[in-house]
C-alpha cells in the first residue's frame, strides 16, 4: 500500500513530508467527498496534468507583478490558447471542469469570459425562447459572441423594482426603446461590460402605454461584432480599478434611446405582444433566474477560496517553526501552538461543510429549473430563501476564515508572495455581488417569518423550516450524548433558530398590533430578523455536514470527517452559545463540556492538518503562493520571488538623484552650519 496522503514527494521540506505521512486517510478519496465523485477528483488532477504540459498555458510571471492592463491582457491570451485545446481538456458540458480549468489556468482574477459563461449562458438558456436561442445562446456556446449581464446601475443594485434604465414599448415600430436618462441610471459594475464583450443582457424597467411592469431582461447588441466599435447610441467603458478582480473589465454603459426589435425581449416566460399586450409569467420572479444561478453555486466556489487560504496557511504552519513550547526542545512548528489550531482548523471544518452544503444546494437548484422549464414554480420559493441565507453566511464566514488564514502566516501572509490578499479580494465580493448580504438575509427573513406565522396559526409546516413544529427541549441534553451523535447538538441549534426567529416574530407582530406600518416596523425588526436567517442558515450548514458524515461508507474517511464535524459543532455552537445562554438551554456547566470538546477537538485533528487540506487537491499553479508550496521549501522560493520586482531590476534607482539625495545632500549641508 502508497502513502495514504497522496502529495509526498521526494525532495520535499521534511518537516511537511513528516506531516503527512502521520495521514490517516487517503487524501485522494478524500477528494472524492469534496468534489462529490472519484471521477471528479480523478478529472481534476487529469486536467491540472494536462494543463501543465502546455507552457503557453503557464504564467508569465507571478501575478502581482503585472499592472492592470498586463492583466486584462494576460487572461485574454490565455483564454485565445485555451479555446484551442478546450475540446482536449475537457468536457464542455461540464461546469465543475471548466471552472477548475479556469482556476489552474487564469484564476480568480477573472476573464474576459468570465459572465458568458456565470451569467450571460445561464440567462439566455432559462429565459430565451426556441428561436431567441437559435439566435444567440448557439453563437454564444460557440463563443462567435461574448455577453455579459447587466443589471446593475450607479444609484441601484439592490433595489430592482427602482432601476431606472427604461424599455419603452413602441407599438408603432415594434421596439423597446432603450433609455439611460439620468447619470445614475447608468449600467455600473457588469462584469467584462467595460472592454470584452459585444452583447448584453441588460436588465431594464418595462414599460407599455406608461405602464411600469418592472426590470425584465433584454438582449442588447453594444459593439460592431468586427471592429468591436460601440454601436451608435451606445457609451460603454471600464469603471476602473478595484479592490480586486483586476484582470476583469467591470463596465459602464449608456443607452440613448436605442431602439431594438420588440423580438429582443426574453420571452420564454413572459411576453409582451405586437399590439402591447402584456402577458405574465407564471411566478413574478422567474426573470431572476440567473442571479439564483449564481447565488446556488457560490457556496462551492467560497469553500475553494477558503480551503486555497488555508491550504496555504496549514503548509505553511507546518515548516514555519518559531518559539519553544518545551525550552529544552529546538523551536517548533507554529501549527503545534493551540492558538494557530485553534485559528486554522475551525475555518477547514467549515470549508468543508460550506462544500456539503454547496453540493446539496445545487442539486435543489438543479431541480427547480428543470421545473421552471415546464412551468412548475413551487419550489422557487424555498431555493430564493436556502440561497439567499447562504450566500450570505457563507461568504461572510470566508471573508473570517481567510483573514484568519492570512494573520497566521505572520509577515509573510501580508506579502502578495501568500497570495491570500489577493484570494481575500476575490472572495469578499461575494458579500455584495449576486445580492447584498443584509438584503439577502432579509429575503430569507420574509420566508421565515411566514413559516412562524403558520406555526402560530397552529399549522404545521415543512421541509427547510420543518424544525419550526418540531417538539423542543427545555434543555440541551448535550453533555449527556453518546460519542459520534451528533442529534443532541443538532437540537441545539435548532433550539437556538428557533427561540431567535419567534423573538423576531413576536417583536414584528407587537409592532403591527401598535399600528406601526409593515415597512417601519420590518426596519425596526430588520437586526433581529438577519439573526433569525443566520442562525437558520447555520443549522442547516450542520445538518449537511451530519447528513454526508452519515452517509460515507469508507471507514477511515467516515472517521476523518467525523472529527472534523465534531470541531465544527462544537466551535460553532460556543460561537451561538449565548443565544442559548439566555432562556437557560444550556448552562455554564455545559459550556464547560463544549469548551474542553472542543480543545480535544483540536488535538484530535492536528495530526491530520496538513493531509486535510492536501485532500482538496490544490496544485501549486492554481494557489499561485510560495508559502503554500505543496514541497514546503518556502524561503529559497520567497527570494526568487522578490527577483521579480522591477525595483530590483536596478542597484540605484532614478528617484535617488531626483529626490533622495538632494534631501540627504541638504540635510547634510544644514547639519554643517
Ligand atoms: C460548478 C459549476 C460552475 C459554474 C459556475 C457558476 C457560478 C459561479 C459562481 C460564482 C461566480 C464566480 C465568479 C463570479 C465573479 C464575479 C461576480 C459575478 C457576477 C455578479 C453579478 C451580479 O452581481 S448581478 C446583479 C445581482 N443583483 C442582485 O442580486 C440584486 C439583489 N436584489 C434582488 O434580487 C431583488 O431586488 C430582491 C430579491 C432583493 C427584491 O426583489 P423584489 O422584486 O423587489 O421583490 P420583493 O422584495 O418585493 O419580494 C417579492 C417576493 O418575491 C420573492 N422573491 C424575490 N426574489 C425571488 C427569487 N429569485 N425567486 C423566488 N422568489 C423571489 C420574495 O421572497 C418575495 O416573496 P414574498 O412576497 O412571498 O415574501
Ligand atoms: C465584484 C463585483 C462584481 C459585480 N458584477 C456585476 C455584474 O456582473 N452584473 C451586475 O449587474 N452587477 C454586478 N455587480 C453589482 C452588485 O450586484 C451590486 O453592487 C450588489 O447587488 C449590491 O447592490 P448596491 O451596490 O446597490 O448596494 P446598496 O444596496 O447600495 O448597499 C449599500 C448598503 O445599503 C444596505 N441596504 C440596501 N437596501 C437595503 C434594504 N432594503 N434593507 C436593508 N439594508 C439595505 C446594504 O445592506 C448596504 O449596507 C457586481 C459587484 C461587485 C462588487
Amino acid at each position: 500500500m502508497g502513502n495514504l496522503n497522496k502529495e509526498i514527494r521526494d525532495g520535499d521540506h521534511p518537516d511537511i513530508t513528516e506531516e503527512r505521512l502521520k495521514s490517516t486517510f487517503d487524501t485522494h478519496k478524500m477528494a472524492a467527498q469534496i468534489y462529490n465523485s472519484q471521477r471528479a477528483a480523478d478529472r481534476r488532477n487529469e486536467i491540472t496534468s494536462a494543463v501543465l504540459k502546455i507552457p503557453e498555458l503557464q504564467d508569465i510571471k507571478p501575478l502581482p507583478f503585472l499592472s492592470r492592463e498586463e492583466k486584462v491582457e494576460e487572461a485574454a491570451r490565455k483564454i485565445g490558447i485555451l479555446s484551442e485545446h478546450l475540446y482536449d481538456l475537457v468536457n464542455v458540458n461540464d461546469g465543475a471542469e471548466l471552472y477548475h480549468l479556469n482556476n489552474v489556468v487564469i484564476g480568480g482574477e477573472g476573464n474576459p469570459l468570465a459572465l458568458h459563461g456565470v451569467m450571460f449562458i445561464p440567462v439566455l438558456q432559462a429565459q430565451a425562447t426556441d428561436e431567441q436561442k437559435k439566435k444567440w445562446l448557439y453563437r454564444a456556446m460557440k463563443r462567435e459572441i461574448i455577453g455579459t449581464y447587466a443589471q446593475t446601475e450607479m444609484g441601484h443594485g439592490s433595489n430592482l423594482r427602482k432601476l431606472e434604465t427604461t424599455a419603452t414599448y413602441d407599438k408603432a415600430t415594434e421596439e423597446f426603446v432603450l433609455n439611460s436618462p439620468t447619470t445614475t441610471s447608468m449600467k455600473w459594475w457588469p462584469g467584462n461590460l467595460g472592454k470584452s464583450t459585444n452583447y448584453a443582457v441588460v436588465v431594464a424597467t418595462l414599460i407599455i402605454n406608461e405602464k411600469d411592469y418592472g426590470p425584465h431582461s433584454f438582449m442588447v447588441q453594444l459593439r460592431d461584432e468586427n471592429t468591436h466599435k460601440p454601436l451608435p447610441n451606445i457609451e460603454v467603458g471600464d469603471i476602473g480599478p478595484k479592490m480586486a478582480y483586476n484582470a476583469t473589465d467591470n463596465g459602464f454603459l449608456k443607452l440613448n434611446h436605442l431602439r431594438i426589435p420588440r423580438t429582443n425581449m426574453l420571452m420564454k416566460h413572459v411576453k409582451v405582444e405586437k399590439d402591447g399586450t402584456y402577458i405574465k409569467p407564471p411566478h413574478a420572479k422567474m426573470s431572476y433566474s440567473a442571479m439564483v444561478h449564481v447565488r446556488a453555486h457560490m457556496n462551492n466556489t467560497m469553500a475553494y477560496f477558503l480551503a486555497s487560504s488555508l491550504t496555504i496557511a496549514v503548509r505553511y504552519s507546518s515548516i514555519r517553526r518559531q518559539g519553544h513550547i518545551n525550552p529544552k526542545e529546538p523551536e517548533v512548528k507554529v501549527l503545534e501552538y493551540q492558538t494557530q489550531q485553534h485559528r486554522l482548523f475551525p475555518h477547514i471544518a467549515r470549508a468543508y461543510a460550506f462544500s456539503f452544503a454547496g453540493a446539496e444546494t445545487v442539486r435543489l437548484y438543479e431541480k427547480v429549473k428543470k421545473d421552471m422549464e415546464s412551468g412548475e414554480t413551487e419550489l422557487m420559493a424555498d431555493l430564493h430563501a436556502l440561497t439567499s441565507g447562504l450566500k450570505s453566511v457563507v461568504t461572510y464566514l470566508t471573508m473570517q476564515g481567510i483573514e484568519q488564514a492570512r494573520q497566521s502566516c505572520g509577515g509573510h501572509g501580508y506579502s502578495m508572495a501568500s497570495y491570500i490578499s489577493e484570494i481575500y479580494g476575490i472572495a469578499i465580493g461575494g458579500c455584495t455581488y449576486e445580492g447584498e448580504n443584509m438584503v439577502m438575509l432579509l429575503q430569507l427573513a420574509r420566508y421565515l417569518m411566514k413559516a412562524a406565522k403558520a406555526v402560530k396559526e397552529g399549522k404545521k409546516v415543512e421541509g427547510l423550516v420543518g424544525y419550526l413544529s418540531a417538539p423542543d427541549n427545555r434543555h440541551s441534553l448535550i453533555d449527556r450524548t453518546p460519542e459520534k451523535s451528533y442529534d443532541t447538538y443538532l437540537k441545539t441549534f435548532e433550539h437556538i433558530a428557533r427561540q431567535q426567529i419567534f423573538r423576531a416574530f413576536d417583536k414584528l407582530e407587537k409592532m403591527l398590533t401598535s399600528g406601526l406600518p409593515h415597512s417601519e416596523a420590518w426596519n425596526k425588526c430588520s437586526v433581529e430578523l438577519t439573526r433569525a436567517s443566520r442562525l437558520h442558515t447555520r443549522l442547516f450548514i450542520a445538518q449537511a455536514f451530519a447528513r454526508r458524515v452519515h452517509d460515507v461508507v469508507d471507514f477511515h474517511i467516515k472517521e476523518a470527517l467525523d472529527d472534523l464535524l465534531h470541531l465544527h459543532l462544537n466551535y460553532e455552537l460556543l460561537d451561538v452559545a449565548s443565544y442559548a445562554l439566555e432562556d437557560g438551554h444550556l448552562c455554564g456547566e455545559q459550556m464547560n463540556f463544549i469548551r474542553s470538546e472542543l480543545y480535544r477537538s483540536l488535538g484530535k485533528i492536528r495530526p491530520n492538518a496538513v493531509s486535510y487540506v492536501d485532500a482538496w487537491e490544490l496544485s501549486d499553479m492554481e494557489l499561485r503562493s510560495v508559502l503554500g508550496r505543496r514541497d514546503g521549501h518556502v524561503y529559497e522560493n520567497l527570494y526568487k520571488w522578490a527577483q521579480n520586482s522591477s525595483l530590483n531590476r536596478t542597484d540605484v534607482l532614478p528617484v535617488f538623484e531626483k529626490y533622495l539625495k538632494p534631501l540627504m545632500m541638504s540635510a547634510r549641508k544644514n547639519s554643517k552650519l
